[in-house]
């Protein structure tokens, strides 16, 4: 694709798709639930398609019109025994998630997804699911293809985070469910908690203390209405466009402002950032609220420790931010970043080098001395979503044409990315 920058600004109101986390588990958590779960503002990206399909394998009764999803829940012991193999496409939420839930079942399953999936590590889930009790397989007891196969009765653990991964305790906190005694996860920094919410939310009682989050058997989840906020990470890249590009002012709707989520706009703040947050209330046990943003001069500044899970999956587009900002921006303590569907690290200094950014590479993050001659490029996004978008971005600021290859991976997370972006645009 072809874009055209240098005296362009973002003006004007929208609104961002589902989020994307929430999506998933409302598709998830309602298919194990009893009674219906109607889920409004459904993110209908492959991702969250790819867990539809999974829980349809499984048996479930999943109506979808326009981005209204209907789950038919069938409790948590309902789920039949799938006729093929699950496949999760690009999404790691899924297959961590939905593993979590099979370790708990009384039939065999298995579970695949893409090139990008099947060099993810699975590891960080086999592990805790067989101290567990679980009967799990791996290819190398590290990746997909998985095999669970029925166990006897799950029994709860005390599981203490090597990584923070909201993908991991949600995993062991699903195969808790269905665990004999207590299982709790103690993580080393807080994760994203739509989890906890929603379980919660669904009439089920998680206890969180600090970075300790405990829970027990159960019988019984109740379906409920479930309304998806807007999707923060996506918001993300139109408040950084928003703010580097001079001349802007944009209002995104609705968008979920979970504090677990929100490391992105503290960052963008501390940058020097003008974003304003109007309208904040609750939805499902979720905050949400309007933002509003206007151009501001960035500077640069320091991301690293509790902040890096609050904001992993922004980084790329807050690597554009430092691009610009006046001074250094160093990026520590993010090397999670190197197992998501890229290795974003490698990916964003390689892609920015070419628009002639001064990056280094760290083994954990990277550092960014800001300028303003940023050059056009060809450029490429690593069959990766959250690349394709921060590369747009900074190709919107740099002055006259580059051209973003393989596009196409935006319908992971926000498949009318460009035409949300095309409604701003003067
Ligand atoms: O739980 C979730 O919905 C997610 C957790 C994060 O992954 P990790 O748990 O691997 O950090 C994040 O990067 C991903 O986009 C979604
Ligand atoms: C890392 C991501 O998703 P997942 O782990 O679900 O593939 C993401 O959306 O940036």
């Amino acid at each position: 694709m072809k874009i055209t920058g240098g005296n362009v600004k973002l003006r004007g109101e929208i609104t961002v798709p589902g989020d994307k986390s929430i999506s998933h588990r409302a598709v998830m958590f309602g298919a194990i639930a009893e009674d219906d779960t109607i889920i409004k503002n459904f993110l209908m990206g492959n991702d969250c398609l790819s867990t539809v399909q999974c829980f349809r394998d499984l048996g479930v009764e999943i109506d979808i019109q326009d981005n209204i999803v209907k789950v038919k829940g069938v409790g948590l012991k309902g789920l039949k025994r799938p006729k093929k193999i699950l496949n999760v496409g690009n999404s790691g939420t899924t297959i961590r998630l939905l593993s979590g839930i099979l370790a708990g079942q009384n039939f065999i399953s298995h579970i695949t997804g893409d090139d990008s999936i099947q060099k993810r590590p699975m590891d960080r889930i086999i592990t805790p699911l067989r101290k567990m009790g679980a009967s799990i397989k791996g290819v190398d007891d590290k990746y997909a293809p998985l095999q669970i196969e029925p166990a006897d009765n799950l029994k709860g653990i005390t599981y203490r985070q090597p990584v923070a991964s909201a993908q991991v305790k949600s995993c062991i906190m699903l195969a808790g469910l269905y665990a004999d005694g207590i299982t709790r996860v103690i993580q080393p920094s807080i994760s994203r908690d739509h989890t906890e919410r929603m379980l919660n939310y669904f009439e089920y009682d998680v206890v969180i203390k600090g970075k300790h989050v405990i829970l027990n058997k159960t019988t019984k989840l109740k379906g409920k209405e479930i309304i998806v906020p807007g999707d923060i990470s996506s918001a993300a890249f139109f408040i950084v466009g928003a703010l580097i590009l001079k001349g802007s002012r944009i209002v995104i709707k609705q968008v979920g402002l979970n504090p677990t989520r929100t490391g992105v706009i503290d960052a963008l703040k501390k940058m020097g950032g003008n974003i304003k947050i109007v309208n904040y209330r609750f939805v499902n046990n979720e905050p949400i609220g309007d933002i509003f943003v206007e151009y501001s001069q960035l500077k640069g500044i320091e991301i690293s420790g509790d902040l890096i899970p609050r904001l992993i999956d922004e980084i790329p587009v807050l690597a554009v931010a430092a691009s610009v900002a006046e001074g250094t921006t160093i990026i520590r303590n993010a090397e999670e970043l190197k197992v998501k569907e890229s290795n974003r690290i490698t990916a964003v200094v390689n892609e920015l080098k070419k628009m002639n950014v001064d990056i280094e590479e760290l083994d954990d993050g990277m550092i960014i001395k800001g300028s303003k001659n940023i050059q056009t490029a060809n450029l490429d996004t690593y069959k990766d979503h959250r690349i394709t978008m921060a590369l747009t971005i900074l190709a919107l600021y740099a002055k006259g044409e580059s051209i973003i290859n393989n596009t196409e991976s935006v319908s992971i997370s926000f498949p009318k990315f460009y035409e949300v972006l095309g409604e701003i645009i003067t």
